[in-house]
């Protein structure tokens, strides 16, 4: 039996991501709290190495075995961090038995398997990783109900829903007398561009989000929209409401991330700083709180909140998504399949930025028949997805 006092074992899948360092910077404030026991990453060996002289896990697992066996290498010298590799190595530090708590944020579907494990496992998971929801959410959901482990959402948008339900520790979230839930939407750094422009849209550009610094690919999807439509999917997996009581609101400053709208004409919203060490402390300690090294929103400051209808025309992403939601599982599978080849296509230089919704869009017009509520088969069914976008741009009519 562990002892009350004992700091919280924590195990951080992408530890080396942006996610991964606001976790630890949490983390780091509270060693009297939390232990880091087993970080995960792909293969920044570098950047691995120093979170092991840092944190000194007992586990680090890098997905690619040439990282594995160069971090061996380098941290030859720290007798005390095992380092592990490939999925097995993810799934290690997912289900870490010295951890309560695991930290899902890895990017992409990449990060769906460890999530699961440390779900059937019946960790305390604080989920970032948004396309493991995307691609195969309610298996997530079922699998957190049969083994009792508490889901906590870190995506800021779903965390501000969370905060504005009434939950308590040991039950589900209650949705009693909830009408609508809103998500609010940045606008991106393309939100005011000339259209006519955006065919010029570099990766330096589409990367520069104007209110938070994220990894590269998220970015991408923010500037696209295509991160609200994976969001209003992430909301529906997790909260269990249809899609047409899961609202989007463009709101260019990004001090309110969501909104609650309850039957009786209240609506409750949650509201902060751009930064994302709010969410993630909110999550890890809750239902206590701590102090997350974010100052409070100063109201004044801020001076003005403008909110209005997203633009369809301009960020066609956001239709593709929900009309996925409404096709079915193996529709939201697919689209982030296509949608994660295609931005990976566009930051290596080989997509344009204006013509990733309409690959996104073919692929979802080739779809074979919607596949069984299975894992194999909804990852089956992203993977035929990424097939399919991954030869249309070889066929290179998108150019
Ligand atoms: N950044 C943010 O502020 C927010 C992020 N999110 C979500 O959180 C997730 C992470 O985003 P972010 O931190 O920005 O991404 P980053 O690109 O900054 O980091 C990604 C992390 O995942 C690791 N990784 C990548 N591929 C694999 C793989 N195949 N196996 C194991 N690990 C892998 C990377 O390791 P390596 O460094 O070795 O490549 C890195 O540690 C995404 O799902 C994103 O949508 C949600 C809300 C906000
Ligand atoms: C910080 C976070 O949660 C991101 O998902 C963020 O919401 C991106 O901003 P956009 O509103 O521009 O998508
Ligand atoms: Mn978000």
């Amino acid at each position: 039996m562990m002892d009350a006092a004992e700091p919280t074992g924590i195990a951080l899948l992408g530890a080396t991501g942006s996610i991964g360092a606001s976790s630890l910077d949490v983390i780091a404030r509270h060693m009297d709290r939390y232990r880091v026991v087993a970080l995960s990453a792909h293969r920044d060996v570098a950047a691995m190495e120093r979170l092991c002289r840092r944190f000194r896990p007992a586990l680090v697992a890098m997905a690619d075995p040439h990282a594995a066996a160069a971090l061996r290498r380098q941290i030859s010298d720290l007798g005390d961090t095992a380092v592990a590799e490939g999925a097995a190595g993810q799934a290690a530090v997912a289900t870490h038995a010295e951890a309560q708590t695991v930290i899902a944020g890895i990017v992409g579907a990449a990060g769906l398997a460890p999530c699961l494990a440390a779900v059937e496992a019946g960790r305390r998971v604080l989920i970032a990783n948004k396309e493991a929801l995307v691609v195969a959410g309610s298996l997530i959901m079922n699998a957190a109900r049969r083994s009792g482990a508490v889901l906590l959402p870190i995506d800021s948008e779903h965390n501000g829903l969370f905060q504005c339900l009434p939950a308590r520790p040991g039950q589900p979230v209650s949705l009693a007398g909830v009408e609508r839930l809103v998500l609010t939407a940045s606008g991106g750094p393309f939100r005011d561009r000339d259209p006519a422009t955006l065919s010029e849209v570099t990766v330096a550009e589409a990367c520069a989000h104007p209110n938070w610094s994220m990894g590269r690919k998220i970015s991408v999807d923010s500037a696209t929209m295509m991160n609200k439509g994976l969001e209003v999917i992430e909301a529906c997996r997790f909260f269990g409401l249809p899609a047409d009581q899961v609202e989007v609101v463009v709101h260019p400053q990004s001090y309110v991330h969501a909104l609650v709208q309850y039957r009786d004409g209240s609506t409750l919203a949650q509201m902060g700083n751009p930064d994302m060490r709010t969410p993630i402390a909110n999550a890890l300690a809750w239902p206590e709180r701590v102090a997350a090294g974010v100052a409070p929103l100063d109201l004044v400051g801020a001076g003005r909140l403008d909110f209005a209808a997203p633009d369809d025309q301009r960020f066609p992403c956001l239709a593709l998504a929900r009309a996925a939601l409404k096709a079915g599982r193996g529709a939201t599978a697919a689209l982030n399949g296509a949608n994660e080849v295609a931005v990976a296509e566009f930051l290596r230089g080989g997509l344009r930025y204006d013509r990733i919704a309409g690959v996104i869009e073919e692929t979802l017009a080739a779809r074979p028949a919607e596949p069984d509520d299975t894992l194999e088969a909804l990852i089956g069914h992203e993977q035929w997805a990424r097939r399919q976008t991954t030869e249309s741009l070889q066929r290179g009519r998108h150019r």
